[in-house]
């Protein structure tokens, strides 16, 4: 029976050449063919050479000229051709691998889309254990390409192959050299796999400050944080973190490498003896004269011929390296899978098309984020009702944009449900709900993207609604921002790219809300708004509230705001404090319970009028 790691060991190859021949098996036979060629060329050269040393004696004694210095020639013709194509395989193993790398990255890096793409909320992409199976399953962690896996297969096999060949030539000068050899080869070859194995284990371990180490690194070397981390001046310190954390992911396997300093040694004195016992034998038979001058320089090439069998070189551990990130592959595309969430897989799932048609209601919400110690919310309820705008306001941290990740359903209640005309959301389609979802987030994400894109994203590759989309830009106040830009709606919204430019910070925030509202156009029937105010100026904040009943018309909208002249647009407004919604009501309502809402009101509009205006 095979050793399961081993077993393992075998079946990640396997796997890898599998993932090849399925993205291409065309290239998956160029590359066999590049195995046979490494595995025979070096040793056919070697014997040609060998074989033409044994003749040079005689075709020195009759002349060039004589049928011996003829088979000297040809010899020499034959060992010149076999060079010839042994060099041309450098140059055509690089060709091959920079093929083969490009269609396997592709093929990666689809799977990883797919995969992290499945779940329809995001608390996977906030769970260690997920991030550290990417960054593995990305070559981050143990900085090794995976695209790379299967030409390096290929080539270890071939070694492998060639190595082999030259035992079974060794046999016919004596069965048992080539058998010992062979036999010995693969003894040295035991160990130091296993000294591999141990030293990838313990890198796969330190996979946090690795993935930190990565970060630190990218957040040095990539324009988000330049400006910052000159003005501020933590350089430095960044490339000090970057250090501490590369070298408290390696040293436990920098310690392994010590440790196993003495094994190494044993097995290099063990290489060393059976080399000495081939060529001892070779040089034995030889002064005897029991073979001649060809045989000797053919079986003397054989014996370090054999020796790619046992070799164990930084090529093998990084390809330990590259199949490690397999597994993790696999792992992601099993725990991520869609068919793990009930509404996802579509079992009696229920169209969330128009929905809601008459309240979303949180019903006795408890949630806690995974690994927290406190709840966000204990026992929180709250009715939106269908087509009416509700404001939602708390102090920092009070749970507002949580709360709108779970009408998303981007997260799930620890206890409780959410409601829409009356079904609970998780026997919605969950995709098709999200798509009755628009949403402008606190952080919303600037695409390096055409202004165009930057607001028709859903339906990237689709028909664009002209309409809607000049209509959305009219409401979310971009249209003279759209038509300032140097090539319109073309331009791509990132310095990094020819003819790109960035915007402001308010510039931005008017994309993202002409998004939203494009989504709504297309059909989105709950409209969330984050903080949608929090970076526009004075005009074009007053120029958004006196829109705010446009476009929130006909929608079911969420408005979290701490600017209480966009809040008290609001049909109601919902006071979120310990977990619970203490106070719902309209703005005058409210003002009147003279409750949180009123007190937060007042002292708001206190700080604009110096006190002097109270409501
Ligand atoms: N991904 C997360 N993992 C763990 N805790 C989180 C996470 N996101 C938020 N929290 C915590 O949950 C609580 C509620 O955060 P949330 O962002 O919902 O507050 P908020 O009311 O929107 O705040 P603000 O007004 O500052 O935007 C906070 O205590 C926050 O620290």
């Amino acid at each position: 029976m095979s050793h399961p790691l081993t077993a393992a060991k075998t079946s990640r190859r396997v796997r890898a050449i599998r993932l090849l021949t399925s993205v291409s098996p065309a290239l998956a036979w160029t590359v066999a063919g590049f195995v046979v060629a490494e595995a025979v060329l070096p040793n056919l050269t070697l014997i040609a050479m060998g074989r033409a040393t044994g003749r040079i004696p005689a075709a020195a004694r009759d002349g060039l000229g004589s049928a011996a210095g003829h088979s000297l020639l040809t010899a020499l013709a034959l060992a010149g051709v076999c060079y010839g194509l042994s060099l041309l395989r450098g140059p055509a193993e690089d060709a091959l691998s920079s093929v083969v790398r490009a269609r396997m990255v592709v093929a990666l890096q689809r799977r990883l889309i797919t995969a992290v793409s499945a779940p329809a909320g995001i608390a996977h992409l906030e769970d260690s254990e997920t991030l550290d199976r990417l960054a593995n399953a990305q070559g981050q962690l143990m900085n090794a390409a995976p695209a790379d896996a299967p030409m390096t297969i290929a080539s270890q096999l071939g070694g492998w192959l060639s190595g082999t060949m030259a035992c079974v030539v060794l046999c016919t000068f004596r069965w048992w050299l080539g058998l010992a050899m062979f036999a010995a080869w693969l003894a040295v070859r035991h160990p130091l796999g296993r000294l591999i194995r141990t030293r990838i284990g313990s890198f796969r371990a330190a996979g946090e400050p690795l993935r930190r180490a990565w970060y630190l690194f990218a957040v040095a070397t990539r324009p988000g944080a330049a400006k910052e981390s000159r003005v501020f001046g933590f350089s430095k310190w960044l490339t000090a973190e970057h250090r501490t954390h590369y070298i408290s992911g390696l040293s436990p396997t920098w310690t392994e490498i010590r440790r196993q300093g003495r094994r190494m040694t044993l097995v290099a004195v063990a290489v060393l003896a059976v080399f000495a016992l081939g060529a001892g034998t070779l040089g034995w038979t030889a002064y005897h004269r029991e073979i001649g001058l060809g045989t000797l320089a053919v079986m003397l090439t054989m014996l370090p011929s054999s020796m790619s069998i046992g070799t164990v070189s930084m090529t093998d551990f990084q390809l330990e390296m590259m199949l490690t990130a397999l597994p993790d592959l696999d792992a992601l595309t099993d725990s991520l899978e869609p068919s793990a969430d009930p509404a996802d897989a579509g079992r009696d799932a229920v169209d969330p098309a128009g929905m809601p048609r008459e309240a979303v209601v949180f019903e006795n919400i408890g949630f806690r984020y995974p690994g927290g110690d406190t709840d966000v919310f204990g026992d929180l309820n709250l009715t939106l009702r269908a087509g009416e705008s509700t404001a939602l306001v708390g102090v920092n941290g009070a749970g507002k944009t949580t709360l709108v990740t779970l009408l998303a359903r981007l997260r799930d209640p620890s206890r409780g449900r959410v409601l829409v005309d009356g079904v609970a959301l998780n026997d919605l389609h969950v995709r098709d709900w999200q798509k009755q979802v628009a949403v402008v987030y606190q952080d919303y994400t600037r695409y390096p993207l055409s202004a165009r894109e930057n607001v028709t994203l859903n339906l990237l590759g689709g028909p664009v609604d002209e309409r809607a989309l000049n209509q959305a830009a009219e409401r979310a106040g971009a249209t003279d921002l759209v038509e300032g830009l140097a090539d319109g709606w073309r331009t791509v919204l990132s310095p990094q790219y020819e003819g790109g430019t960035d915007l402001s910070g308010g510039q931005w925030q008017r994309i993202a809300l002409a998004r939203a509202l494009y989504a709504v156009a297309r059909g989105a029937t709950v409209l969330i708004l984050d903080e949608p105010t929090a970076q526009l100026d004075v005009r074009a904040e007053a120029a958004f509230y006196e829109r705010f009943l446009e476009i929130t018309r006909g929608v079911t909208s969420i408005v979290i705001s701490h600017r209480f002249s966009t809040v008290k647009r609001a049909n109601r407004i919902a006071v979120l404090d310990g977990g619970r919604i203490t106070e719902l009501g309209s703005h005058s309502e409210l003002l009147a319970h003279a409750g949180t809402y009123a007190d937060l009101f007042t002292k708001q509009a206190a700080a604009f009028t110096g006190g002097r205006n109270k409501a």
